[in-house]
């Protein structure tokens, strides 16, 4: 047997014995047989999975104790094969393998047995099938053949070898061409496919590695760092279920469109449970997508902002009364406004967090009084002083209008006044990025970078447990934690995500474009994985975040310490030769440092280069994008400045297949053609990083349109 070949995981019973003689077209019907065989299986247990569900349900009308507990998991583990059966009906057999010694195994998208418990194809992320993303010519692992079988549907389409043993040849036929050189050829549909039958075996590595401590995975644009992650998120939810789907997986990724665009991966690999959110999302109720300019961005999120909403939350909070007044036994005694001021003070020697503090607050209210009345009466008990002043409606209205309950929102709201940041910023912010941050601040939504400002503001402000983003939803049962019923989980699949934005007790974090993650959102992402296992992916010369040590320094505080593992990634997927040659030249003076791929498939088509006038620009846009959309069979992406979106959107051919995006919105996406609208000046408003980010956007065709 080859290395860890286990006759357990052979699935030759199932297939006629290889034979050199046949033509690819008896290739294809060998492999077809075989792929109804797994159908044919896959509907018996799908039957059989839906009569254990509704015999679940029956079962909830049991009355025994504990009869709802056994329900729970009998009616979870039937809708879980349910599911999984249904979400991987496309190309659910993908590869075989043939070893050196004869065995055979065929790898899917998840783990089959026939009815006598034999194997008939191993989940992508068993162990077993590890050969078929490792094995290379120089390291074989006993592999002789690696086949991939492409699908539409079950109809067996395609089908591409790899001899990795010279001497199996006359044994084994080999047939078809390049299955990663035809994926990447496929048109862009504007939604990331998996790539479970063609990863590498770089890729794999960082796919499989250890889910706890630290996993860094870098490399330049194309080569595959999100669709790894993702891959990874499955391959740890495949390993360890019950740690992973029961305290999650967090993804983050940069912007809405880009979770939209990922947001196909996960479930088309079978997976439904991990929790993906925008940086703009991760506050419950808020839903950012409004970048800030670039300057109100530097500010809002460096760490210069910590101390700066730590002074802002113990401010007096505006239209506060400023005078309290008590009669006592026929005398007024007032506190007047600085005297109050002494008081808030006061309260928060005792406890920073306002939120937590009212009956502190009501406390030295009352001491302050006492101060006064104490000379005047002082035959008066300190203790029925209190009881009768401190229940007083009038002392109540007042401590309810002085010390209110305050809400993220509204604090960071008080910073759109100068006057109130000027005081809280003193000495930390300059003149300059106070009237930026204000002003940034006006308006009645919030950007993306306010985000982590109300997600500080409110553990500085001080929460209730119950508010901690479980709102009960979520229990713990049989050592895992679970949505209130697996029903509500596989049939009521509505919820975009399945844990609230303020959930912070993941298991694992992944964070995607990991390099423009300000100081600010580390510190808001880290709360949600204190003690998760963490998979870092990104590339620092696609950063937009002006102060790359200021990240990095971020990213150390907001990971546990622990092991690390690293992982880099060399190969371009996306671009074709030409597009990136043309941006890695174009990077090369300005971003010294870039990780520049090789890019791993040749179009023979150019970058182009057109230049225009400003007041043509839009005709000139459009004319360029109708072009396009004729050029290639998928999507077009226009990416230019926002402030030139309205003018170029007018003008724009409605298409389906035809985006318009910022250039910081680009990020992580890629389409056929694009439209890089002014180059310079996205370099000149954002930086270097994110109009490389630009150029190496296109799978096909890339034009630059300049100004003249
Ligand atoms: N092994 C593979 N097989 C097929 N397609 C692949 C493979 N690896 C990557 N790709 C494809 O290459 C493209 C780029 O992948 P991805 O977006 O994950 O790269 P990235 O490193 O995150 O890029 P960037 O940093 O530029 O955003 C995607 O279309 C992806 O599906």
């Amino acid at each position: 047997m080859s290395n860890d070949q286990d006759s357990r995981q052979d699935t030759g019973h199932a297939v006629p014995a290889p034979d050199p003689s046949r033509t690819p077209e008896e290739e294809l019907a060998v492999e077809q047989a075989f792929a109804d065989k797994v159908y044919r299986r896959v509907t018996v247990l799908r039957d059989e999975a839906d009569a254990n569900r509704r015999s679940g349900y029956d079962h909830k009308r049991a009355t025994v104790p504990g009869a709802q507990y056994e329900r729970d998991v009998f009616v979870y583990q039937a809708a879980r094969r349910i599911s999984d059966l249904d979400s991987q009906h496309e190309g659910l057999v993908f590869g075989r393998l043939d070893f050196d010694d004869g065995g055979i195994r065929h790898i899917g998208r998840l783990g089959v047995r026939d009815e006598d418990y034999r194997t008939l194809l191993i989940d992508w992320r068993a162990p077993a099938a590890a050969p078929f993303y490792q094995a290379t010519a120089y390291d074989s692992q006993g592999v002789a053949r690696r086949r991939v079988i492409r699908s539409f549907g079950q109809k067996v389409e395609e089908i591409s070898d790899d001899l990795l043993n010279e001497d199996a040849a006359d044994r084994l036929p080999v047939i078809g061409d390049g299955a990663l050189l035809a994926a990447l050829g496929r048109k862009r549909t504007g939604r990331m496919r998996d790539i479970v039958a063609t990863i590498q075996a770089e890729q794999d590595a960082a796919i499989r590695a250890p889910g706890r401590g630290s996993t860094i995975i870098s490399g330049g644009p194309g080569t595959g760092k999100t669709v790894v992650a993702l891959h990874r998120a499955a391959y740890l939810l495949y390993q360890d279920r019950s740690r992973y789907e029961g305290a999650g997986i967090l993804i983050i990724g940069p912007s809405d469109f880009f979770m939209r665009y990922i947001g196909r991966v996960l479930p088309s690999l079978g997976e439904e449970t991990a929790s993906l959110y925008s940086l703009g999302d991760l506050y419950a109720g808020v839903q950012a997508t409004r970048q800030d300019t670039p300057d109100a961005a530097a500010v809002k999120g460096s760490p210069v902002m910590i101390p700066v909403l730590k002074h802002l939350v113990r401010q007096t909070p505006p239209d506060t009364p400023d005078e309290l007044r008590i009669t006592v036994q026929g005398d007024v005694f007032t506190l007047d406004a600085p005297e109050l001021a002494m008081v808030r003070a006061r309260v928060f020697e005792k406890e920073g967090r306002p939120n937590h503090a009212k009956t502190e607050a009501g406390r030295a209210l009352l001491i302050a009084l006492w101060r006064k009345v104490k000379p005047v009466h002082p035959d008066l008990e300190p203790a029925k002083f209190s009881r009768d002043v401190g229940s007083r409606g009038e002392f109540l209205t007042f401590l309810d209008a002085w010390w209110p309950r305050l809400e993220p929102e509204n604090v960071l709201r008080w910073a759109a006044d100068p006057h109130r940041l000027r005081s809280a910023g003193e000495g930390r912010m300059k003149r300059h990025e106070i009237e930026t941050v204000a002003e940034s601040l006006h308006g009645d939504d919030w950007s993306v970078q306010d985000v982590p400002l109300l997600d500080e503001l409110r553990h500085l402000l001080g929460f209730q447990d119950r508010d901690r983003g479980r709102k009960g939803r979520i229990k713990s049962w049989g050592g895992i934690q679970e949505l209130s019923t697996a029903q509500d989980r596989y049939y009521d699949r509505g919820e975009r995500s399945l844990r609230d934005a303020f959930y912070e007790d993941y298991a694992h974090v992944i964070v995607d474009e990991a390099q423009d993650l300000s100081p600010m959102q580390w510190r808001m992402v880290g709360r949600r994985g204190r003690s998760a296992g963490w998979t870092v992916v990104g590339d620092q010369a696609q950063s937009s975040w002006p102060r790359p040590r200021q990240a990095e320094d971020g990213r150390g505080r907001a990971m546990p310490r622990g092991k690390t593992h690293r992982f880099h990634l060399s190969k371009n997927y996306r671009n074709s030769k030409e597009v990136f040659e043309y941006a890695a030249a174009w990077a090369e003076p300005r971003l010294p440092e870039a990780d520049l791929p090789e890019a791993v498939r040749e179009t023979g088509i150019p970058v182009e280069s057109e230049s225009t006038m400003g007041d043509e620009l839009t005709i000139h846009v459009a004319a360029l994008a109708k072009r396009l959309l004729g050029e290639v069979e998928g999507t077009v992406g226009v990416v230019a400045a926002t402030d030139r979106h309205s003018g170029i959107a007018e003008t724009l051919p409605f298409d389906e297949r035809l985006n318009l995006v910022g250039p910081l919105e680009s990020k992580g996406l890629e389409w056929d053609a694009v439209v890089a609208v002014d180059l310079d000046g996205i370099e000149r408003l954002h930086g270097a990083g994110v109009a490389y980010v630009v150029l190496t956007r296109a799978t096909q065709r890339l034009v630059r349109l300049d100004l003249d």
